[in-house]
């Protein structure tokens, strides 16, 4: 549904250059929820700007829809952006309209008919659960609400596609569940798909089917979110599923492994069939499971006796059962793992 290949957007602003993009290629399905995360400052804001043309990129090639953007004239942008609704972090209302107004703004603007207006205005309301509210003013309500003001807003042009920019970031903890609740609920029923940034990993973990994590205008690692939880080296799994730094030096004669696997751990006693079949004493030394798109994901770190030389019988065995295996080695520092989200 959106296609971005080797986008680049460089700002220049008194002789200085900042790379915000550099050369970014991402693949957003039909239908998923796809969540950019990154620090500050990594980027997040310029691609999600770059997918709507609010930011025009240097280089590359935007498609939405099977539309390329940066070919389309004036008035065919104009019609392609209505196809792509966006909400914001701060909402972005209009405090001298009610909320019904607020709603009809973008229907004004795109000329649909007075008569069409109410209809749609009070469907968009009902979608949104605040039909109660459609003659309140923005201060009147809270940001939860106001938050629902402005998807009922972004998807009055009937989009296909909806950006979020850290939409539930102003947003208290049980608000945010709400609205991300409600996000995933649009998701299903009207099939939107859903490109979103955010600096919040319970963001990700509760919502996206897929994930990028950005760092320095580049994407790090990007894929459906099981897929990349799974794959060895994860800085994805490293951050929603994280383990404690003990110990940063495996000790000499000693070989500390970090297994990912799916599923319930009780129905992969992994642990105790290694420890069964080669008579020897695993030492758990922490985990973090997860339920992400339904499914529990973990993460086991696990001490076995001997170098890692004379495990390899072991470490095959626990590979052969399926499971993620990675083998911790003194570069594995804390310092190392820090440098996963910057
Ligand atoms: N209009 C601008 N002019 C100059 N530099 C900019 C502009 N907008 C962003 N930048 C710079 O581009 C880089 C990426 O910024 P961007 O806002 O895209 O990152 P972000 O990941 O969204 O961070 P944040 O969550 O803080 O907005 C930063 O170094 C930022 O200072």
């Amino acid at each position: 549904m959106i296609q971005i290949e080797k986008l680049s957007k460089v700002y220049r602003s008194r002789g200085r250059e900042v790379t915000a993009v550099d050369g970014v290629d991402l693949t957003v399905r039909e239908g998923e929820i796809f969540g950019v995360l990154g620090r500050s400052g990594a980027g997040k804001s310029t691609l999600l700007r770059c997918v709507n043309l609010l930011e025009r990129p240097d280089s590359g090639r935007i498609a939405v829809d099977g539309r390329d953007l940066l070919s389309l004239d004036g008035r065919e942008l104009r019609r392609a952006r209505q196809g792509i609704g966006m909400i914001h972090q701060h909402f972005g209302l209009l405090s001298s309209r009610t909320v019904a107004g607020n709603v009809a703004f973008p229907l004004e603007v795109m000329g649909v008919p007075r008569s069409e207006r109410a209809a749609r205005v009070a469907e968009l309301l009902a979608l949104v659960g605040l039909d109660e509210h459609a003659q309140a003013h923005p201060a009147q309500l809270s940001g939860g609400q106001k938050q629902r003001v402005g998807i009922a807003r972004a998807l009055a042009g009937r989009p296909k596609v909806l950006l979020s920019d850290e939409a539930t970031s102003a947003l208290d903890p049980e608000t945010t569940a709400s609205i991300l609740e409600l996000l995933r609920d649009l998701n299903r029923r009207l099939g939107l798909t859903v490109l979103l940034i955010t600096h919040e990993m319970e963001v990700v973990k509760r919502i996206c089917d897929s994930a990028a994590i950005m760092r320095r205008g580049r994407v790090a690692e990007s894929g459906p979110l099981r897929e990349l939880l799974l794959r060895p080296g994860s800085e994805l799994a490293r951050d929603l599923l994280p383990l404690p730094d003990t110990p940063p030096h495996p000790g000499a004669g000693t070989t500390v492994v970090d297994v990912t696997f799916e599923g319930d751990s009780a129905d992969r006693p992994f642990v105790s069939s290694l420890a069964r079949t080669y008579s020897i004493d695993v030492n758990i030394l922490g985990g973090a499971v997860e339920r992400i798109g339904g499914t529990r994901i973990g993460r086991l770190r696990i001490e076995l006796p001997g170098d890692p030389d004379v495990n390899a019988a072991q470490l095959a065995h626990l590979r052969e059962a399926g499971l993620t295996v990675e083998v911790r080695t003194p570069a594995d520092t804390p310092a190392a793992e820090e440098a996963s989200l910057s």
